[in-house]
């Protein structure tokens, strides 16, 4: 298929955009490169643009002849989020109803959407079901919600088909170490503990050491961003086949505290984490953990890398070849 991969020169964006090349999908990127790096969408055509600019869109749905958007372009710090959510709401909210509009003009049927855990908020039981209540805590899980619930209505109305992934903690990194995790600013845990462990930063901040876990500190489902990227193939082929919108959660379905994950990168590195003690960051759930059933029932998905050493030692391998990132800040 044709194929619009939205923030495909992004973390998550990049490792789907090389499993549709892998499956030989054709793809074209639209990034704007806020937060992303030409050098992760190799492989693809990089359009460099923003997901509000509908006269762009129109034109590369038309000149690619675009049967399906992938739709990973967002802000999606939950702390920035919370702090800045004008921000939010306009990037995921205002510039996500553009891409539907514009994928419905455009007759583009099939969407597969990048969600969150953050949707559900504090959760009432763990593993989290699709079909636990949605009570974000923060605006950024509220903006994913609210894209979610057009997309259904715009299902209804004009036929749009979707399907929306919630992912748990993304990480890891291509086995194949030429791309990886590198956010400006980084705020993710496991890349922000290998940068400790490579000398680059003096510590790691724990977020909150009271929390009602057996360690006090955050618990997460961190699941393989190429475990993310094959969901994403098999969820567009299975609506290109047929099947109806549908929602699933990503996750391996095991919680790991902060301290683990620590402790984990210690042992993968054999490097010692420094770690000082702070505040809870707002907005933050103490235990995430996703039940991934449906998907695994309905899609046959089944994760390859799911141990947590496994993922912390994928991400190693990018930050040891790459102690710098991508290195290409200044072309922005
Ligand atoms: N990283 C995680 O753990 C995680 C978890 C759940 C959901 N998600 C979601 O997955 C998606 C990808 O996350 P990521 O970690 O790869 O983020 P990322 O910041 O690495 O990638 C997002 C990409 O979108 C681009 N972008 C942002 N706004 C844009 C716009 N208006 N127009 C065009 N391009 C735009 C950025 O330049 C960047 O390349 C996001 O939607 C995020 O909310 C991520
Ligand atoms: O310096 C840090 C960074 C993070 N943490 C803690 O580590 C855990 C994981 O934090 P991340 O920032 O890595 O990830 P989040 O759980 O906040 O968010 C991630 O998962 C969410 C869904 O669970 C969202 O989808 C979001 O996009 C994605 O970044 C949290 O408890 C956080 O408080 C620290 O203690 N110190």
């Amino acid at each position: 298929m044709n194929i619009l991969v939205t923030g495909g020169a992004g973390y998550i964006g990049s490792h789907t955009v090389r499993a549709l090349i892998a499956g030989e999908h054709r793809v074209i990127v639209l990034d704007n490169l806020s937060r992303g790096h030409t050098a992760a969408a190799r492989g693809a055509l990089l359009v460099r643009g923003d997901t509000s600019d509908t006269g762009l869109l129109a034109e590369l749905f038309k000149k690619h002849k675009i049967e399906a958007v992938m739709h990973f372009a967002a802000s999606s710090q939950v702390g920035e989020s919370v702090r800045e959510p004008s921000g939010y709401y306009h990037n995921n909210v205002v510039k996500g109803l553009a891409l539907l509009d514009a994928m419905v003009q455009a007759g583009v049927p099939y969407l597969v959407f990048s969600s969150t855990a953050a949707v559900y908020g504090e959760p009432e039981e763990v593993p989290i079901s699709e079909e636990h209540p949605t009570l974000p805590t923060n605006p950024y899980g509220a903006t994913k919600l609210a894209l979610e619930s057009a997309m259904r209505w715009y299902g209804d109305a004009y036929g749009l088909r979707f399907t929306s992934l919630r992912y748990f903690n993304a990480a890891g990194a291509d086995p194949a170490g030429d791309i990886g995790e590198d956010h400006t600013p980084e705020t993710h845990l496991i890349p922000l503990v290998l940068q400790v462990a490579l000398g680059n930063r003096p510590h790691l901040e724990v977020f909150g050491s009271d929390y009602p876990t057996p360690d006090g500190t955050c618990v997460r489902d961190y699941i393989h961003v190429n475990d993310l990227a094959a969901a994403h193939v098999l969820a567009l082929d299975k609506m290109a086949s047929g099947a109806r919108s549908n929602i699933y959660n990503l996750g391996n379905g095991s919680g790991y505290s902060v301290l683990e994950v620590i402790k984990a990168a210690e042992e993968v590195t054999a490097k010692p984490v420094k770690v000082k003690y702070g505040a809870r960051r707002p907005g933050d759930p103490a235990v995430l953990v996703a039940g991934s059933q449906k998907i695994r029932d309905e899609l046959g998905w089944e994760p390859c890398f799911a141990g947590l050493h496994t993922i912390v030692d994928t991400a190693w391998r990018w930050h040891l070849g790459h102690p710098a990132g991508y290195e290409e800040r200044n072309e922005r």
